[in-house]
């Protein structure tokens, strides 16, 4: 499955642009959508999963157009929205099978379909539970196991891991790895970097409503090389660098603190090492440098 994203807009009732001439190509596999609050990820994950219209231009999945062939759109989507609930009073096996039955299975392939997919996200020994009650973590994965009931060939996934605890955040994403082996597209949305895993063949980055980036983590990793720096520094040190430089981590360390900082130089420290960046500091390199310095520019001609 082949998504491209084609000069899509939307500009909401009160003016808000929150897509402004959006054009993607999204290969089959887990691509990672990156993004600050107010980017305008929900908005395109809304309108991917048809529940909102685009003010201009389209959408095609492989050959079907988004506005033309939404039943056929419908029937290959599976959605965990953001703010994701169980509208009624179901156990969680029962809200799975309700799921199931929205997709088109049948009744009698249902059972079995369902106890699998309890099993696959770790939910079995709970299926009597009210889902309703059952904890941030596992609601969420409630959630994926009824997007991805029936196998639908395109997933989206909008900011699963926010509110959950570490190790919830990371059983949510050994099951989105595990998924992606499929031949679905698989279309996570979020602002935490740490869930663009390697699983991630392509990530897009999103601000104000633009593509900035697009392209593999390694090549996001390789925009921050050289501009990472580990330093050794004492506390009032530290308060002048806060103000100077985004600080990515902070370890207090004989009396003084160690901590890893992006810029593109650091000249006045004497005990200054490069280090080789992560995905963190590569979306933090390009959102206070990268960015700022091209709106800078653009401020200059204006
Ligand atoms: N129904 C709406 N009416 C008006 N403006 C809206 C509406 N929904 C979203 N917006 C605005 O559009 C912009 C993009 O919002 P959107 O929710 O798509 O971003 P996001 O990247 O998903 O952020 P978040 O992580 O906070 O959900 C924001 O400025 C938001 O305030």
């Amino acid at each position: 499955m082949k998504i491209r994203i084609e000069h899509l807009g939307k500009i909401y009732a009160g003016g808000k642009e929150a897509l402004r001439d959006l054009n993607l190509e999204i290969e089959s596999g887990m691509f990672g959508l990156l993004g600050p609050n107010g980017a305008g990820k929900t908005t395109l994950m809304r309108i991917m999963t048809l529940l909102q219209n685009p003010t201009s231009g389209t959408i095609f999945f492989d050959d079907y157009d988004l506005s033309k062939d939404r039943k056929a759109i419908r029937s290959m989507l599976g959605y965990l929205p953001q703010d994701f609930r169980t509208f009624q009073k179901f156990r969680a096996w029962e809200f799975l099978d309700y799921s199931a039955g929205l997709a088109g299975i049948e009744k009698k392939k249902r059972g079995e379909l369902v106890d699998e997919m309890l099993r696959k996200v770790g939910l079995y020994e709970e299926r009597d539970r009210w889902a309703n009650r059952l904890s941030g973590g596992m609601k969420r994965r409630l959630g994926i196991a009824q997007a991805i009931i029936g196998n639908p060939k395109i997933i989206i996934v909008d900011e699963p891991t926010t509110g959950l605890d570490p190790e919830e955040r990371i059983r949510f994403r050994n099951i989105l790895s595990d998924i992606s082996d499929k031949d679905a597209t698989i279309i996570l949305s979020t602002h935490i970097v740490g869930d663009i895993s390697s699983s991630c063949k392509n990530v897009a980055l999103l601000n104000h409503g633009q593509l900035k980036f697009m392209g593999t983590p390694g090549e996001m990793l390789g925009q921050a090389r050289g501009k990472v720096w580990e330093l050794f520094v004492m506390q009032d040190e530290y308060e002048a660098i806060k103000g100077k430089y985004p600080v990515i981590m902070t370890v207090p360390e004989d009396g003084g603190l160690r901590i890893q900082i992006v810029a593109e130089e650091v000249a006045e420290y004497a005990d200054v090492k490069s280090i080789e960046p992560n995905l963190e500091h590569a979306y933090v390199y390009y959102m206070d440098f990268v960015l700022k310095d091209k709106m800078d520019m653009q401020a200059k001609r204006l």
